[in-house]
């Protein structure tokens, strides 16, 4: 509160410290409620009120009714001025990742191959399975989705039983887990089925009972028969058992899963986003189960669509796997500059309110994003946030410089998150080159990086690793980007590496020493100084 008191007008502080104001202040009505910290204000007032011939009943009413008045003034007067101007934005939803669009633009190749593959389930064949690869940004995940809803509904049209599981394998990451919640999502919708059915089938009942042709065109052939299969299906519905996020042996778990799909005929589309992710921590495993289950398989039949950022995971793949998830591969090549801005186009109309850009916005936020390597997200991230600055400033229209500032923060978000991230031994390292260069030491090679760090680690107790520990580390920091790393011939001395932090300065100090580990190292200043001075 007290950083408030800032912004206080004048006028306002003037007409509630006054004395000959007291009076007035009595009727809570009279007091005009907009300056915040009321009640520091109210009290300096009280203070000069008692040198007066004020009642002290009076006073104390009127201190009261001040401070409740003000508070409420206070908060109300926060939001109305954060209300106060235009709003920028029409829909700042649009913007967000979460949005899936309803036009993908430049992406209509890749969204009509996949429809083509993907038509033969809406003809009760299994479609072949899918691998869908592209650098991050690029789409794949949006035209997936795209097309899966457009899929769904076209089998509810034409009822023809198709069903799209998505599933993100970078928070799913076991095959347990991969086949649990697969397990538990066709156990839901076979709960759904057999509610459905089982409606059905009591109203024919119902039907039946009353005239015996109204089983004519269906496969009973009495009400009996309809009341053992609602029996049979009431018995279905009772036997699932749901699969517990952790306990059950792997094979229990595949066989409910197997045992859920097959529960009915229907075509199931298993879509596994990021299925490098899967791979990399769990193996083939889960691939290699969910490819040969169309052989078993006898009411239902399953396609999978993987979809990867990573050109190689194949190659760790077993080539029976390899071989199967790949019968059909998409690719999903970078956006260039005149594709983002198509995209930041379309997306901005609704987006924005109308002529908030000036003209040099967009294709800002697309030059930018183009040179990163074509990420749409990246591109209306940038967009997102250079509105948000704009409406922060309060001006009328989002310009050049909003993109511009929208770009140092993204980034710098990025380092300060890497950062934030970082093991101990790392930020200790970093740390360490931090302190060499704000002591004015450019080109730091690995021996004076290793001599800070040692002493760091000395202060607050943590072990010292190798100098050659130490170099791996740097050259993990300098692949992240946050340092610069370059080899140096020394001629006859042999080579050293010659590093500068690549990240600003004193904000990355901060993220450091927000850490309680770092933050122990109170003042490193002396004993970096005392090494120049030797
Ligand atoms: N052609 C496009 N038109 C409109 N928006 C797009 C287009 N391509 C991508 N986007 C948007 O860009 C963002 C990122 O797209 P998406 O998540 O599909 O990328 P991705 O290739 O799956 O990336 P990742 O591999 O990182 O998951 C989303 O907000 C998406 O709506």
């Amino acid at each position: 509160m007290s950083t408030q008191s800032v912004d206080i007008p004048d006028e306002t502080k003037g007409s509630q410290t006054g004395v000959e104001e007291t009076d007035e202040g009595t009727d809570p009505e009279s007091s005009d409620g907009s300056g915040p910290l009321a009640g520091e204000i109210e009290t300096a007032g009280g203070a000069d009120g008692f040198s007066g011939d004020i009642d002290l009943d009076d006073l104390d009413l009127d201190t009261d009714a001040g401070d409740d008045s003000e508070a409420d003034g206070a908060s109300r007067g926060l939001f109305d001025d954060l209300l106060e101007g235009e709003p920028i934005f029409e829909s700042k939803e649009v913007l967000r990742p979460s949005y899936t669009p309803h036009e993908l633009p430049h992406r209509e190749e890749q969204i009509n191959k996949m429809a083509t593959i993907l038509v033969t389930a809406l003809r009760g064949d299994t479609p072949s399975n899918i691998l869908i690869y592209g650098k991050t940004g690029t789409g794949k995940t949006a035209s997936a989705k795209f097309v899966s809803e457009e899929l769904e509904t076209t089998s509810q049209k034409y009822e023809v039983p198709c069903e799209v599981e998505y599933i993100n394998c970078e928070v799913t990451d076991t095959q347990y887990r991969v086949l649990a919640q697969l397990a538990n999502k066709f156990i839901d919708k076979n709960e759904t089925y057999i509610e459905e059915r089982t409606e059905e089938l009591g109203s024919l009942r119902d039907r039946a009972t009353d005239a015996a042709d109204a089983l004519e065109e269906s496969e009973f052939d009495d009400v009996e028969a309809i009341e053992t299969r609602i029996d049979e299906l009431e018995d279905d519905l009772e036997a699932f058992d749901p699969v517990p996020m952790t306990g059950w042996p792997t094979d229990r778990v595949y066989s409910t899963f197997f045992d859920a799909v097959d529960y009915h005929e229907r075509v199931v589309v298993i879509m596994l986003d990021e299925i490098d992710k899967l791979v990399e921590k769990s193996g083939d495993d889960t691939l290699y189960n969910l490819s040969r289950m169309n052989s078993e398989l006898e009411n239902s039949r399953v396609s999978i669509m993987g979809i990867s950022n990573d050109l190689k995971f194949t190659d760790f793949l077993d080539p029976r796997v390899k071989s199967s998830l790949g019968e059909e591969e998409i690719v999903f090549p970078p956006y260039d500059a005149t594709q983002l801005r198509d995209i930041l186009q379309h997306r901005a109309e609704t987006a924005f309110k109308p002529e908030i850009l000036s003209e040099d916005v967009i294709p800002l936020c697309a030059a930018f994003a183009a040179q990163e390597h074509g990420d749409a997200r990246r591109a209306l991230d940038l967009l997102r946030t250079a509105g948000e600055l704009a409406e922060r400033d309060r001006t009328e229209t989002v310009e050049e410089k909003h993109v511009r500032k929208a770009q140092e923060k993204i980034e710098l978000d990025r380092v300060v998150e890497v950062v934030r991230t970082l093991p101990t031994q790392s930020k200790l390292v970093l740390y360490a080159t931090i302190l060499l260069e704000k002591n004015g030491v450019h080109n730091i090679n690995t021996g004076e990086v290793f001599n800070i760090y040692k002493r760091l680690c000395q202060e607050i107790d943590a072990d010292v690793l190798t100098q050659r520990r130490v170099t791996d580390l740097i050259s993990e920091l300098d692949m992240l980007g946050i340092v610069n790393a370059i080899v140096v011939s020394k001629g006859r001395y042999g080579r050293t590496k010659e590093i500068n932090l690549s990240v600003p300065q004193e904000e990355t100090e901060a993220v450091l020493l927000s850490d309680s580990r770092i933050g122990e190292v109170e003042d490193a200043q002396p004993f970096v100084q005392s090494r120049f001075d030797n």
